[in-house]
């Protein structure tokens, strides 16, 4: 088996369209959830999959950037606890590993892809502390 060390997850993920069927696959689970879908009822999803398309191509190593607003902004002040949050990550989770034949990926890949997003977790909560 050849090495995929070099190779970006973007391109591991089949890229633009691989990110699609990723975040369409995963905010339509999103909003299907009791616990996450009233946090979603009035958000444009339009706007906001265009957004999590370049959010999740740029954490990948992909050629599109992220163009919207810092994860402080865009989710301070919605009521997002830490059960959310968990819930979030769990779906993502859930999500690469309904996705993973599919797409074709490995375990190792499941997991990168997982924690790049999910490294961006303690600026999602409002309750974390809060400096400044
Ligand atoms: C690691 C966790 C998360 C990441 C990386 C993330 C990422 C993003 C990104 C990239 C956007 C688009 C921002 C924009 O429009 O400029 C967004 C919007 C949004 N997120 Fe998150 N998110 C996370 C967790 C959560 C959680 C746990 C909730 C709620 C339970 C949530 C609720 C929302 C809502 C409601 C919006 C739409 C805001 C609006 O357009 O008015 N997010 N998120």
């Amino acid at each position: 088996m050849e090495s995929m060390e070099t190779e970006s997850l973007f391109t591991r993920v089949g890229g633009e369209a691989g990110i699609e069927k990723l975040v369409d696959a995963f905010y339509g689970r999103v909003t299907s959830d009791a616990l996450l879908a009233p946090f979603f009822e009035k958000v444009p999803m339009e706007h906001l999959t265009k957004m999590q398309k370049e959010f999740f191509s740029e954490a990948l190593g992909g050629p599109l950037f992220y163009t919207g607003r810092s994860m402080r902004q865009v989710h301070a002040g919605r009521g997002i606890r830490k059960e959310h949050l968990q819930r979030f990550t769990e779906i993502l989770l859930e999500t690469l590993e309904a996705e993973r034949d599919d797409l074709d990926l490995t375990p190792k890949d499941v997991n990168d892809i997982y924690s790049r997003i999910a490294i961006e977790a303690d600026r999602i909560t409002d309750d974390v502390a809060e400096s400044g």
